[in-house]
């Protein structure tokens, strides 16, 4: 792990572990710095693998010094009555990619592009990979991001933890020379994502848009 890395997972963990226990919890803090550092590590070696297989290796340096990374750790209350509850409602994310991790209770539902539904039944010590719309636009939508929502049924809570790369702001994300030609034009104008992520969030503040709907605002931001 790079020392800025280091410096972003102690940060992380110190913040919130201070906001937990004001003593500190030491352990806690420990368990917590080394999943930061292990699926960070892991997050940039899948990215290094996608770019590879478009042959845009030489990218992965950009986009590594340009992210930041934020672990959400998520509790999903069981349903009250037996019936099935909203834990997060549809969704695509808005960062680069997702890294989730959860406790053995199931409730995660991703959408195919024909717009089924699909339950995950994920073996223990396995990973979630969610690509997200940044990564997306910047690869001229050859992997899509897609929507995923948490529901709940059944007698115990889920816990998740998320681990979201994300892009600084002030990087403009510009789909790369070599993934545009005759068949494949430009499909997103160059745009800095954390400007967009404002736009979008006043617009679901008005009330123009539903939060779940940024993809297909992105496409109206800047689309070609
Ligand atoms: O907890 C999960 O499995 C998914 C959470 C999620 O999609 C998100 O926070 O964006
Ligand atoms: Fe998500």
């Amino acid at each position: 792990m790079a020392v800025d890395d280091a410096h972003i997972a102690e940060n992380i963990e110190q913040c919130l572990t201070t906001s937990l226990w004001t003593q500190g919890n030491i352990s806690f803090s420990k368990t917590l710095a080394s999943f930061i550092q292990l699926t960070s590590e892991l997050e940039k070696t899948i990215l290094k693998m996608i770019l590879e297989s478009f042959g845009l290796e030489k990218y992965m340096d950009e986009l590594t010094d340009i992210a930041s990374y934020q672990l959400r750790i998520m509790k999903y209350e069981k349903p009250k009555a037996n019936e099935q509850t909203i834990g997060v409602p549809a969704h695509s994310d808005s960062n680069i990619m997702t890294l989730l991790y959860q406790n053995e209770v199931n409730g995660l539902k991703i959408q195919s592009k024909d717009g089924e539904w699909m339950n995950l039944k994920l073996s223990p010590n396995s990973f979630i990979v969610i690509i997200g719309e940044c990564l997306c636009v910047w690869l001229n939508g050859r992997l899509s991001s897609p929507y995923h929502r948490v529901l709940m049924k059944g007698n115990d809570d889920r816990y998740s933890l998320g681990l979201f790369a994300t892009v600084r702001g002030g990087y403009m994300v510009k789909v790369p020379t070599e993934l545009v030609d005759d068949k494949n034009p430009m499909l997103f104008k160059p745009h800095d994502h954390e400007e967009f992520l404002k736009y979008f969030s006043s617009e679901v503040a008005k009330g123009v848009v539903k939060s779940g709907a940024a993809i297909s605002r992105l496409k109206t931001y800047c689309a070609v």
